[in-house]
């Protein structure tokens, strides 16, 4: 297996507060990784620092061994990470398209000229991406495809998530951050979500995949590896069964013991 991604020792504070205290993690390529912990165990702040919104205090983080610590959020998307958001990060009022397609803003000519003037390349450009986000919609849902240009706020919970995950694929990452990507659906939608992601898994063997989740059972059903975090620290991590039979675990996280 090669090492896609590595956390050493990364430390982040928010005034006297320490949000990550030396959390070191690794990811293999085409391995899906649960991070898990109580509410305010550092779980976004550890994607937040990956993604480069947050400065660490200490460590670093390396992308096939390179070290992007430091680097501005657009520099580290254009090395391959993407993510989705907990609370959504999606306009309501533009279309399922213009949705999808922002992702792809290292390849869009966004200039002014180039639009008014290169037409051809234009309309070029505007029917790739159309095939593009067409295809990728395909993968989650046929009927989410056909509103390739509704406006978002017809869509439902799940279909939005999906909508935001597409967003993150279209940029071809190499480690894509989820973060509670279950959040605000029904179980009925949770459990179809689930199977979305094993779809995109298999679909892109060789992309690596953190997922914030406080829904066990989704962890337990795609989770290759799960790391448990606390007080910003690494408490615990192993197999989906070796983390739950973990006391501290029993008793902290899942409340029982
Ligand atoms: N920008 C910020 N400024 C100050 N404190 C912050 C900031 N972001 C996060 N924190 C604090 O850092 C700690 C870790 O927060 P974080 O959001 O990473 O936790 P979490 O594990 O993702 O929680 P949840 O499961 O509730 O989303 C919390 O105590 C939180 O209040």
């Amino acid at each position: 297996m090669t090492k896609l991604f590595e956390a050493e020792n990364v430390s982040v504070r928010f005034g006297g507060l320490q949000a990550l205290d030396g959390l070191s993690l690794e990811v293999e390529e085409g391995t899906i990784i649960g991070l898990i912990g109580p509410n305010g165990s550092g779980k976004t702040t550890f994607f937040n620092t990956v993604t480069g919104l947050c400065r660490t205090v200490g460590g670093r983080v390396l992308i096939d061994g390179e070290n992007i610590t430091g680097l501005q959020p657009r520099h580290i998307y254009q090395r391959g990470v993407s993510r989705t958001f907990q609370r959504s990060r999606l306009c309501l009022s533009l279309s399922v398209f213009d949705n999808v397609v922002i992702g792809r803003q290292n390849s869009l000519d966004l200039t002014l000229f180039g639009n008014l003037f290169r037409r051809r390349r234009f309309v070029e450009s505007v029917r790739e991406n159309h095939e593009q986000v067409h295809a990728l919609l395909s993968t989650f849902s046929e009927p989410l495809a056909a509103r390739i240009f509704d406006p978002l706020h017809r869509l439902n919970m799940i279909d939005r998530r999906r909508i935001e995950v597409c967003r993150a694929l279209i940029a071809n990452p190499r480690l894509l951050l989820l973060d509670e990507p279950s959040a605000g659906m029904t179980p009925d939608e949770t459990h179809e979500f689930m199977g979305d992601i094993l779809k995109v898994r298999s679909d892109h063997p060789r992309m690596s995949i953190i997922i914030i989740e406080h829904e066990m059972d989704v962890i337990q059903r795609v989770a290759d590896h799960v790391v448990v975090l606390n007080f910003g620290k690494k408490v615990a991590e192993g197999t989906f069964d070796a983390v739950v039979a973990n006391p501290w675990v029993q008793e902290a996280y899942l409340g029982t013991s």
